[in-house]
């Protein structure tokens, strides 16, 4: 079924010139709304429902700190990952497509960062049980990660009620930025210590879908650190 765009490619190119890219630069983190269209937004919505129901998201992460016994039970976000080519996620290959062509456009355009591969997709669920996520940098110790990218899915989200809002700390302002998880609505970060942010407890089922572009030099560089830490630590167990 060929997908009608409801951002055009000229469309895409002047929202990351002339919107994302300046964002980014000056304010480190940038979201939109409407971004696939309410047909689309819906398609992908109804997949990731297909998916939660189809019960392969994970078991929640067990809430709160601490570890062992003094654990809280209980369940937070259910996560899956998907490529976008699985039969049944074909809206969600559609919403990659989109945030490629997007941070494509950008790329040159993002100061040091040549961008040109991502994660695949993470598909997120909070079940709505007062489970958030606590405080955090995606990337703190450069994994390679440099643009968080974040799809939001919930209808009729009322954060008053429904919690689930993402407060982003931007590093060394006086103010924090709070983003409600609204149907259609893409939001872009750089995913390093720039950017601590966190989930707040959601009282309603909460549904987002998560990718990460690299650097490519900082994610050769990660894989190199990787291997060398592999290598001694297997040398110095065998030696
Ligand atoms: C489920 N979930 C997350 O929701 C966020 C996150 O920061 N989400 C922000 C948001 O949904 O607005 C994460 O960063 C995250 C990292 C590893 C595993 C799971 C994770
Ligand atoms: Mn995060």
């Amino acid at each position: 079924m060929p997908f009608l765009q409801h951002l055009t490619d000229s469309h895409l190119e002047q929202l990351a010139l002339e919107r994302i890219v300046p964002a980014l630069l000056e304010r480190g983190y940038f979201y939109l709304d409407h971004f696939l269209g309410e047909a689309i937004g819906r398609l992908v919505l109804g997949q990731v429902k297909q998916i939660h129901r189809s019960g392969v998201l994970s078991d929640g992460q067990l809430a709160g700190r601490g570890s062992g016994v003094c654990r809280s039970h209980i369940r937070g976000d259910k996560i899956a990952w998907r490529s976008g080519s699985e039969r049944g996620s074909e809206a969600i290959g559609f919403l990659l497509k989109q945030t490629d062509k997007l941070i494509s456009l950008c790329a040159g355009r993002l100061g040091k960062n040549t961008v040109r591969e991502r994660s695949k997709a993470m598909v997120a669920c909070y079940p709505g049980n007062g489970a958030g996520y606590v405080k955090h940098v995606d990337n703190p110790n450069a994994d390679g990660r440099c643009v968080t990218c974040i799809y939001y899915l919930n209808k009729n989200w009322n954060a008053k009620e429904h919690g689930g809002v993402l407060r982003i700390f931007p590093e060394g302002k006086s103010y924090v930025a709070d983003i409600e998880p609204l149907f259609d609505r893409l939001l872009l970060f750089w995913s390093d210590r720039r950017n601590p942010h966190e989930v707040q407890p959601s009282f309603a089922t909460r549904y987002a879908i998560t990718v990460w572009y690299f650097d490519s030099e900082e994610r050769a560089e990660a894989k190199k650190r990787f291997r060398d830490s592999t290598a001694s630590s297997e040398s110095s167990t065998t030696s």
